[in-house]
């Protein structure tokens, strides 16, 4: 992904923090308050009003807006605030018997009040991530159909596609009548900053789920405001329903989506450039992120698509938070990154755009060339370990790591009747310091490949990433107990402490996309960056292993917590938009004059003082 020459991030100039350059999380001086909100001016009343999930204040509307909007007999007497009313909204989530029931508790306040249901978010990140990101989300994804009530996001279903821009367009307008997008003064007032788009091919780790894939949309989208501030009216999260491989899903009679088997080929293609220029067309400004696409289109597209300003997620941000954990790791447990020999088990869209990342930093970092990068991989997927002689069934983006067959030859085989290299003959030859997973394969790191692992290493760094918790690697418990506490495990859904042989607690960094794309998406909004470049991911990387508690107390989680991830956010988006002011790709002039020192505010008071705080605004009655 690195084009040679290309990348400005000059070698010299690198330099990761050491531990005694670890950056402090500091809370937001600017307060919601102070941030000059804009009234919305809007010409809805009554119960118009209250039915508008991004206007209404249900119980704080204040006395005279309930007057002014002749809402007085639409609603109980007292006037609550926002916090009350998110305590209210607290305990009701709280009687919800099961975290399904508990997102669709918060899915269904998302649809009834948009404020309301940021603020609770706000309030217990910690506790409600869970239900609805990973790994809530996936149950919600999987019974879509089941559990409907009413449609958030975007639909683009195939057999609609003549309309398409139409749809779109009805998006467009429906925010513009029901929202007020200019939060502040700074916001221009053309909405559509991001676009956050699946086509449900490969959702976490549960395959392909049709239409219920809106629902990643959606908690990814809900993520950008709650982990980087974006203004949420600003963002469409969309599903393109191009059918589905999952026949489980023809056979329900309550499926709501298209009930064809997924296109292919020249349609399929067609159809998705139909998106994007629509997309270009009518929300010029817009970022495009791509989740949870099949491993074959996710490449390609990606490809195709590189000199616009899009990213994928699975792909991109899974390689950047996966680089930012190994470089924490690496710290903590000695060395440098090209000392590593690195197994990577699963080697689809999310494995190897960890590869990927870990190259280029290699590159960029440690000056090796690209095949002296790529030598330090080893990568199993479901035929076994991946070997030149594989020819054609290599998928394009694991050419370059497939192994030599030489070098395997004489390889002692667990199962010598079998021709597939298997994980465990390759952490016996190979004598891995990292083990990642993105297989998908539940507790495929058993106890023997992780004692296998740790008698040849002192600090086995094993990072089980698949998604949801079930489908986990293996349980950073058991990880710790093979190990008798000395590996630095990092997993992709969120896990309790673990207590260690000496008492103590190890926290389990939640290595998860959602700790940086977020402010990927910040930074390269502010910036209007034309494009999102590898050198902006890997400025990103530094930001975010800058932060790693591990870098001043290496028994520390190896990053910060998920729940601080707005204040994390802040830090990596300004290292983003420095580096796309520096690339040449920033378009933004308030925010070049920010880098150049030349605002009023700082470059970090600056992000601050643009992301979209869960709070009232004041309502404007326009005619
Ligand atoms: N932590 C994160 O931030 C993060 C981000 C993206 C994806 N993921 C997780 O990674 C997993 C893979 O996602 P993806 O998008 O790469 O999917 P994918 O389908 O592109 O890749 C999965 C790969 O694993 C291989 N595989 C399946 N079963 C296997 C087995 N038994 N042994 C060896 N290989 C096997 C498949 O052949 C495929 O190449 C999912 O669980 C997903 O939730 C995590
Ligand atoms: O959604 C997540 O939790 C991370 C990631 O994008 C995944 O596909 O698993
Ligand atoms: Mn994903």
């Amino acid at each position: 992904m690195i084009r040679p020459g290309k990348s400005r991030i000059a070698r010299a100039s690198v330099r990761w923090s050491s531990s005694n350059q670890k950056r402090q999380l500091t809370s937001p001086i600017i307060k919601a308050e102070d941030k000059n909100l804009i009234p919305i001016r809007t010409n809805l009343k009554g119960s118009q009003l209250l039915n508008t999930p991004r206007l209404n204040k249900g119980a704080g509307f204040t006395r005279e807006e309930r007057a002014v909007f002749g809402i007085e007999g639409f609603l109980p007497y007292d006037v609550h605030s926002l916090e009350k009313q998110a305590m209210r909204a607290y305990s009701q989530l709280l009687k919800q018997p099961s975290v399904i029931l508990k997102h669709a508790f918060l899915a269904s306040l998302r649809d009834q009040n948009q404020v309301l249901f940021y603020r609770l978010m706000q309030d217990h990140l910690k506790d409600l991530l869970g239900i609805l990101y990973t790994p809530g989300a996936a149950e919600a994804v999987a019974q879509y159909s089941s559990l409907f009530r009413r449609p958030i996001g975007c639909f683009i279903s195939f057999p609609n596609s003549d309309g398409m821009r139409a749809q779109l367009e009805s998006h467009l307008n429906d925010i513009n009548r029901t929202a007020d997008v200019a939060y502040h003064e700074h916001e221009s007032t053309d909405a559509i900053d991001l676009v956050v788009v699946t086509d449900s091919e490969a959702i976490l780790g549960i395959g392909d789920q049709g239409v219920g894939g809106i629902t990643i949309s959606t908690s990814k989208a809900a993520l950008y405001t709650l982990g980087a501030g974006i203004n949420p009216n600003r963002i469409l999260p969309v599903v393109l329903d191009v059918g589905t491989d999952n026949h489980a899903l023809f056979s329900d009679p309550l499926y709501m989506g298209w009930k064809r088997t997924r296109l292919r080929g020249r349609n399929y293609d067609d159809f998705i450039e139909r998106f994007i220029q629509n997309c270009r067309d009518l929300f010029p400004k817009a970022i495009i992120h791509f989740e949870d696409f099949g491993m074959a289109n996710a490449h390609r597209l990606m490809e195709k698509y590189k000199d616009i300003p899009m990213f994928n997620d699975d792909i991109q941000g899974t390689g950047a938070v996966a680089l930012s954990a190994l470089v924490a790791a690496i710290r903590v447990s000695g060395g440098s990154l090209k000392d590593q020999r690195i197994v990577i088990y699963g080697a689809g869209s999310a494995g190897m755009g960890i590869a990927d990342q870990i190259r280029d930093g290699l590159m960029i970092l440690e000056g090796l060339t690209k095949e002296e990068a790529q030598s330090r991989f080893w990568c199993v997927d479901r035929n076994g370990l991946l070997v030149e002689s594989m020819g054609n069934a290599l998928r394009h983006a694991q050419m370059g790591y497939a192994r030599r067959d030489e070098e395997v030859r004489d390889w002692e085989r667990a199962n010598p009747e079998q021709d597939a290299v298997r994980l465990i003959d390759t952490i016996k030859a190979v004598k891995p310091t990292v083990l990642i997973g993105t297989s998908t394969h539940t507790r495929a790191f058993d106890e023997e490949i992780v004692k296998e692992m740790a008698s040849h290493v002192e600090r086995p760094i094993i990072f089980p990433m698949s998604n949801p918790t079930a489908l986990c690697e293996v349980d950073p418990e058991d990880a710790m107990a093979w190990t008798d506490g000395r590996a630095l495990v990092a997993t992709g859904s969120p896990f309790n402490p673990v207590t260690l042989p000496s008492g103590k607690q190890y926290t389990v960094a939640q290595t998860n996309n959602a700790l940086i794309y977020p402010a990927l998406g910040l930074g390269a909004i502010l910036a209007r960056s034309r494009t999102i470049s590898p050198s902006m991911l890997m400025a990103g990387v530094h930001a975010l292993a800058s932060l790693s508690p591990a870098l001043s107390n290496p028994e520390a989680s190896l990053l910060p917590d998920l729940a601080d991830v707005r204040e994390v956010s802040v830090t990596v988006a300004a290292a983003v938009v420095r580096q796309a002011v520096s690339d040449g790709n920033a378009q933004d002039e308030a925010t070049i004059k920010v880098v150049n020192g030349e605002g009023e505010l700082g470059l970090e008071d600056y992000i601050r003082s643009r992301m979209w705080d869960a709070v009232y605004r004041p309502l404007e009655l326009v005619d």
